[in-house]
């Protein structure tokens, strides 16, 4: 727990949803997993505390109560207001794409596995888009995929949202200056420019997450400065990306490229692209993901001091690779099997007059085609493991711990209408937009978050219900750590100015 945690394990919100820990927290919000009593099973709680200047979870109700009940979208249960926070309840899903692909040795998905998540993704842009809200801020940490289905993509963070249509579903005017929106390492170049962004906007930014997904990083991902990456991304020559990719990633940039702020993005032509690849490729829908591989030969949830050294792992790894280019160990790979991961052979690094170009061959790794049995064993230990879970929670709330949260001020409990939301829309959605900045990969954390939490204690321990020791240590593994890495990276930012690669062609050429 640290002194800006807004609620702590044992905090009760409406009588009804039982904090149980707390599993991220993102630039402007806080995600807790909580016990729902009523429908005995956890649920995952966003709150930011409503002194906050930047406020977007109302913005996120407003639009995840107009997308429910579509495919890619998680359940949302309910949102209010307390005297001391705003906070929405919503399905509790599972590890996200940003943090699938570290934990893959390569770092890269196959193939295989981005098409076939593309159309899943790309579904869940278009719903957000038809009901006339931009996403503006896709990147893969707001993807995350199930916990009852690990195959299923969701959709994650709206807080930036901005609806892009008027009453009548136009197309509103652009404005002239917009403003940054997003983060820096998947804004489009629009967002850099700071125009109004428009659907293709949020293309774009897919568009670089799928190039991140294959190769295993962008040729700006080290570099921090917004100014530095906008012109990167502006004189990058894209087709460097699409050598050894399918045509269809080709006419996927060249549709993108061809639209304007106020056009509608053929959907059905991107998903055909995407269909035809995996077709002509070869693949299955049910062919296993590539995070059903690691499901299946470690537990779902990894412990922290695992997680540290799978980190120096891939540390070493990336050093290896930085000092073998320089030698020329890893020769270019010119392997044309689309199934395996693609090199990085096209990315220049440079600071200062030094560049060196990454020549390298990641491992390999061989799709595996006859996935039942491993998906289904996968997932029936994690199904058990998760019902077993829930039953002790379930006994545990059936016992009415007290809880010093309860002796709060009481909730207003104010769930938001549609309506009361479009009053405030306008504010609400300028005040996320003064969200604005994001570091690469991480939004820039928000301040002044009042401690709420001090001198509270928790009554929600997993000692007092008697369990067997055996079911105890499962239970303790598992729920402490349900995901992935939570622990942000420091990464040292470079002061050094980056010494650009500049492209001889175009963009348009
Ligand atoms: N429903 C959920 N179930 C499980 N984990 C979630 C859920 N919602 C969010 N998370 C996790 O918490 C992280 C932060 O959430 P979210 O993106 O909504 O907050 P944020 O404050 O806008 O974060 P950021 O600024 O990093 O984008 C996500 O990357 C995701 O891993």
């Amino acid at each position: 727990m640290s002194d800006s945690d807004i609620l702590i394990k044992g905090d009760l919100i409406k009588s009804r949803w039982r904090i149980t820990q707390k599993i991220g927290g993102g630039g402007f919000g806080q995600i807790y997993q909580a016990y729902d009593k009523l429908r005995r099973e956890l649920v995952a709680v966003k709150v930011e505390s409503n002194s906050q200047p930047r406020q977007g979870i109302r913005m996120e109700v407003t639009v995840l109560r107009r997308i429910q009940n579509r495919e890619h979208v998680c359940e949302l249960f309910s949102g209010g207001i307390s005297t001391l926070y705003n906070y929405m309840v919503m399905t509790l899903l599972g590890s996200s794409l940003s943090e699938l692909r570290k934990n893959l040795k390569e770092q890269c998905f196959t193939l295989s596995t981005t098409l076939r998540i593309s159309l899943q993704i790309l579904q869940a842009i278009e719903s957000i888009h038809s009901i006339g809200f931009l996403h503006r801020d896709i990147k893969p940490s707001n993807f995350a995929i199930g916990r009852k289905n690990v195959r299923q993509i969701f959709i994650l963070d709206f807080g930036l949202a901005r609806k892009y249509t008027d009453y009548d579903q136009h197309v509103r005017p652009a404005r002239i200056e917009a403003g940054f929106r997003g983060t820096i390492r998947y804004a489009s170049v629009n967002a850099h420019n700071n125009r109004e962004l428009g659907r293709h906007d949020d293309l774009w930014s897919f568009f670089y997450m799928l190039i991140e997904f294959l190769i295993g990083s962008l040729p700006w991902s080290k570099i921090k400065d917004k100014e530095s990456v906008g012109h990167i991304k502006e004189t990058y020559d894209y087709t460097r990306f699409l050598t050894n990719l399918p045509d269809e990633f080709n006419k996927f940039l060249e549709h993108i490229n061809e639209l304007n702020y106020d056009d509608k993005p053929d959907y059905d032509f991107l998903r055909s692209l995407f269909n035809s690849s995996i077709q002509r490729l070869g693949f299955h829908d049910d062919d296993i993901y590539d995070w059903e591989k690691s499901i299946e030969q470690k537990p779902i949830t990894v412990p922290d001091n695992e997680r540290i050294h799978h980190h120096n792992d891939l540390k070493n790894n990336r050093q290896l690779i930085k000092s073998s280019s320089r030698t020329g160990l890893f020769k270019k790979h010119t392997e044309s099997d689309h199934n395996l991961p693609l090199q990085q052979s096209h990315f220049v690094i440079g600071t200062g007059d030094q560049q060196h170009i990454i020549h390298n061959k990641l491992s390999s790794a061989v799709e595996n085609r006859s996935p039942d049995t491993l998906t289904r064993r996968g997932q029936a230990t994690s199904n058990g493991l998760f019902t077993y879970i829930s039953q002790q929670f379930s006994n545990a709330a059936a016992s009415g711990a007290p809880s010093v949260f309860s002796q709060w001020l009481p909730h207003n409990g104010e769930t938001l209408t549609d309506d009361d939301i479009l009053k405030g829309n306008k504010s609400s959605s300028s005040r996320a937009d003064e969200r604005a900045t994001t570091l690469s990969g991480e939004r820039i954390s928000s301040a002044n978050i009042k401690n709420n939490s001090a001198g509270r204690t928790s009554h929600m321990s997993i000692d007092e219900y008697n369990l067997p020791p055996k079911s105890q240590r499962s239970i303790e593994q598992n729920i402490q750590v349900p995901f992935g890495t939570y622990t942000k990276n420091t990464r040292r930012q470079n002061p050094l100015a980056f010494n650009l690669q500049r492209s001889s062609r175009k963009k348009s050429d």
